[in-house]
């Protein structure tokens, strides 16, 4: 597990090495930018070309890029450095690097002596990944125009140098810290960004970087240690978490000694008349995550699909119309089911008929083991409010982001901004796990643990991919994990299970049942 910082903990996590400490602030930078300088030189070395501009801005990101450059240069590389105009008043570090540089005689120009400095926007370039280009690469452009401290919008000759930057289908980019133009807490474009082929960050990650379009801005990643006094277990568990392969052997073993009964028991309650494919995907998961039993509840209508499908869940079938016409019946009915359970899959695929909204009532008055609520179970709760009047901490809701929109009310524009803010609220709020569903997905648990998940691929866009989720989770739940565990590694894992089944069908060919089929891949490697 990696702590995840925004910008401001990551100001306070610099000024407590440098104030706190009393390393001095140059220190850590030469650091800095010798780790960019390094990345440079093998990027340069393997390209054999032997071009550096160093384009950089009036803060601690823009002597980073100075000071990157100066290193370059002295190893004999052809460098330039551009800033944005002449009369920007720099920090005190810059002010030192450009003494070094003036006196070593590198050009410095500004972006007025660029001849190429482009006013259109450059087209986004949505099926080149990051370090493909386009023409053979000439050199390397170092992007040091803003760092951690963008505090507004990019605009005049900072967003034309950007776009410049953008435009140079040529040379390879290189992000120092995190592209310019993007937001290091929420990952959005502050105007306009850089698209970096990598990225060199130091210290620790920053949310900007693992969340989207952040993220992909980035291109490929690098955390370079550059020596700040790292904080205590405990301060570093007050930020967001991000999981890794080292998590995986949180996933309990099985013991020689043991039986099904061991394992847990998954209710899964899923599937409307005539449409089993949610509840066979959520099964089929949770017993491949490493559940011991899985039943299906689901309408009688599909009993000969799932038997034929997944022989190995346990069966129990309702009539629809009788549900109806006989809700107290229904009710003990559900309530003998939810008995028999050690974590429930509520939700999937069971639509939004009368007897489904009484499904979910019933189960979340009455099942006090932890209870996975997704898709039409949480589109009931928000066209019927009272149901949430039953959330409580058993509970973990799976909402993407359209319905998140219509739990909350909130515009899906509006949370995209800010992710980890809105799954806290809604944790919060109804003392729930709250699994936020994106490309990066927030995971808000209990006591504050907050995670961003770095697993995944556009693969898993999918019709289905979800209800293989609610498997996963239940599966880790059965397993014996606490449900913010379950919730937070099941999304990991459910990610790499995704990455696996891209190796074997492709990035369009994958099918969510596909997903499931590789979870073994993903915890046998793991543990
Ligand atoms: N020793 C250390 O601390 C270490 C720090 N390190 C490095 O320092 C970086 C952080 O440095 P930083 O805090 O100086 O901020 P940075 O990102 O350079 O930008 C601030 C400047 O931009 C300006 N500005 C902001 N937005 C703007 C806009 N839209 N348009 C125009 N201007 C705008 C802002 O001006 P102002 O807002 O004051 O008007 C200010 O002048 C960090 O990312 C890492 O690379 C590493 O070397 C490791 C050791
Ligand atoms: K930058």
């Amino acid at each position: 597990m990696k702590a995840v910082l925004s910008g401001k903990e990551m100001k306070e996590f610099d000024a407590r090495s440098i104030k706190g400490y009393g390393i001095p602030s140059l220190v850590l930078m030469e650091r800095a930018a010798m780790a960019v300088a390094e990345k440079a030189e093998e990027i340069l070395e393997k390209e054999r070309a032997g071009t550096v501009w160093s384009v950089c801005g009036f803060g601690n990101n823009g002597a980073d890029g100075v000071a990157a450059a100066r290193m370059l240069f002295l190893k004999g590389y052809d460098v330039k450095i551009v800033f944005p105009q002449r009369d920007g008043k720099g920090s005190e570090e810059l002010e030192a690097q450009l003494n070094v540089v003036k006196r070593l005689g590198i050009p410095v120009m500004t972006a007025e002596d660029l001849s190429d400095l482009v006013e259109k926007k450059i087209p986004a370039q949505p099926f080149r990944k990051a370090g493909e280009r386009k023409r053979s690469c000439r050199g390397v452009i170092l992007d040091a125009i803003f760092g951690i401290g963008l505090s507004r919008n990019v605009e005049g000759a900072y967003r034309k140098l950007i776009r410049w930057i953008n435009g140079q289908e040529d040379m390879k980019v290189i992000a120092v810290d995190i592209p310019s133009g993007i937001s290091s807490d929420n990952g959005s474009v502050m105007g306009d960004a850089v698209r970096a082929d990598v990225t060199v960050t130091f210290g620790e990650k920053k949310l900007g970087q693992v969340l989207f379009p952040g993220r992909d801005l980035c291109g490929h990643l690098f955390v370079k240690d550059v020596g700040f006094v790292p904080e205590s277990s405990a301060e570093r568990e007050k930020h967001v978490q991000m999981l890794d392969r080292e998590d995986l052997l949180r996933i309990p073993a099985r013991m020689a000694d043991s039986n099904k009964g061991t394992y847990g028991k998954v209710l899964v309650m899923a599937g409307a008349k005539n449409m089993a494919g949610a509840s066979l995907l959520s099964a089929r998961a949770a017993y491949r995550m490493g559940a011991g039993l899985v039943k299906v509840f689901t309408p009688e209508e599909n009993r000969l699909i799932v038997q034929e499908k997944l022989p190995e869940a346990i069966l129990s079938t309702y009539d629809t119309k009788e549900a109806e016409k006989d809700p107290e019946n229904f009710a003990r009915k559900i309530a003998r089911e939810t008995e028999w359970a050690d974590v429930i899959v509520l939700g999937p695929g069971i639509g939004m008929e009368d007897y489904a909204r009484c499904m979910v009532e019933n189960v979340l008055k009455d099942a006090y083991v932890p209870i996975i609520l997704d898709a039409d179970a949480l589109n009931l709760a928000a066209e019927y409010r009272e149901l949430t009047g039953y959330f409580t901490e058993n509970i973990i809701v799976t909402p993407h982001m359209k319905e998140m929109s219509r739990l909350t009310g909130i515009q899906i524009e509006e949370m995209k901004e800010n992710p980890v803010r809105t799954a806290r609220e809604f944790a919060d709020q109804y003392g729930v796990v709250c699994v936020l569903k994106d490309a990066a997905t927030v995971i808000a648990g209990r006591d504050g643990k907050t995670f961003v998940n770095g697993s995944g691929t556009p693969a898993m866009a999918k019709g289905g991919s979800g209800d293989v989720l609610t498997g996963v989770i239940a599966g880790l739940v059965a397993l014996g994990l606490e449900e913010s565990d379950a919730a937070a590694l099941g999304v990991y894992v459910h990610g790499l299970a995704g990455e696996a089944a891209e190796q074997h069908f492709g990035v369009h060919g994958v099918l969510a049942g596909e997903i499931a089929d590789c979870l073994p891949e993903v915890y046998r490697d793991g543990i």
